[in-house]
């Protein structure tokens, strides 16, 4: 596992990460969500002990990481694939990191293997793509057979083919029951991998629950209505006490998860229904607008940024909801 307890980081004024209390737990992937700057980074290089915290505690299996021995067989982490000595070929970039943790030497053919490498493994890292780089310290990462699993953004720069892979991986990473924390901006992407979500914005913890419990909690749910006999199916529905709003198309929308009861009073009144589809909002949906008001980089389209604006929230969520 790895527990956060208060941590907290300042650089002068600015506080970067804010108090964060929360546990990543293993056999399961917990997403790490945040808008650009919320302080996703700052905490992971806490974890690893690269960032000291200014108050509070992270510990990995209960013990600080400078306290592990051969860190690279508890941890393995991927947060800049960049950080790569360029001379270095892959084969000995990751022998250097066993050689220095007490991993075994077969053990880089083993992750040169699972991360497709093997054909390049003599090449220089500093004439590796993106997508390259990111599979060398994803092998860096894997190369100790460590219980817990750390991610910074590791699809980016990888190809479809590439992005399907790593999804799996970690799918069975976590089968295997070891704990997988992975920050991704691709909530596409998250949606399909992550089972937990924890959700930071400028610093503070905003929601650590379940994927679909977050989605639930952070969206609006309602029901889109479309029949040929649309007037008396109006009827049906208002002596039902049932509130709806005439959508654009010719279609009706009815707010809840009132699908079925909606069925049931048009099959008694005998009435054709050409749809009856529950809507959910998408996470990428929920996370924006559980974060509107704490996303501080905002492309200048006009609006001020929501921060700057108390009512943006509400606002937003409405737009949402008929959009
Ligand atoms: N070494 C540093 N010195 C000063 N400020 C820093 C430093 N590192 C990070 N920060 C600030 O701390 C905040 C959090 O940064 P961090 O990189 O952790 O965010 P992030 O969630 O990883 O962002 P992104 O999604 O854009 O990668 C930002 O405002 C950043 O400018």
């Amino acid at each position: 596992m790895i527990e956060l307890a208060g941590l907290t980081k300042r650089y002068g004024e600015k506080v970067a990460v804010n108090n964060l209390t929360f546990t990543v737990r293993p056999g399961i992937i917990t997403g790490f969500l945040g808008p650009n700057g919320a302080g996703k980074s700052t905490t992971m290089r806490m974890i690893l002990g690269l960032d000291h915290p200014t108050a509070g505690d992270v510990r990995i299996d209960g013990r600080h990481y400078d306290e592990l021995r051969d860190p690279l067989t508890y941890i393995g982490a991927l947060l800049d694939a960049k950080a790569v000595h360029g001379g270095r070929s892959a084969y000995h970039h990751l022998l250097c990191l066993a050689q220095s943790n007490g991993i075994p030497r077969q053990r880089v053919r083993e992750v040169l293997d699972t991360v497709g490498l093997t054909a390049v493994a003599r090449k220089k890292a500093k004439g590796f793509s993106l997508g390259m780089g990111q599979r060398l310290g994803i092998a860096g990462a894997l190369l100790g057979d460590p219980r817990i699993l750390m991610f910074d953004e590791p699809v980016n720069g990888l190809d479809p083919e590439g992005i399907h892979w790593i999804r799996n991986l970690m799918k069975s990473l976590a089968a295997q029951g070891r704990t997988v924390f992975v920050s991704s901006h691709l909530m596409s992407e998250m949606a399909l991998t992550a089972d937990h979500l924890v959700v930071i914005g400028q610093g503070r913890l905003l929601a650590d629950t379940s994927m679909a419990d977050f989605i639930a909690a952070n969206s609006h749910s309602y029901v889109r209505v479309r029949s040929p006999q649309r007037e008396r199916l109006l009827d049906v529905l208002h002596g039902a006490g049932i509130t709806v709003v005439e959508a654009g198309g010719g279609s009706l929308e009815v707010d809840g998860d009132k699908a079925e009861l909606i069925g049931e009073l048009a099959a008694q009144h005998h009435l054709v229904l050409h749809e009856l589809s529950p809507q959910r909002a998408s996470l990428e949906e929920a996370f924006m607008r559980l974060t509107a008001e704490s996303v501080e980089y905002h492309a200048h389209d006009g609006t001020p940024a929501a921060a700057e604006q108390p009512q943006a929230r509400a606002q937003w969520g409405e737009d949402w909801r008929r959009g």
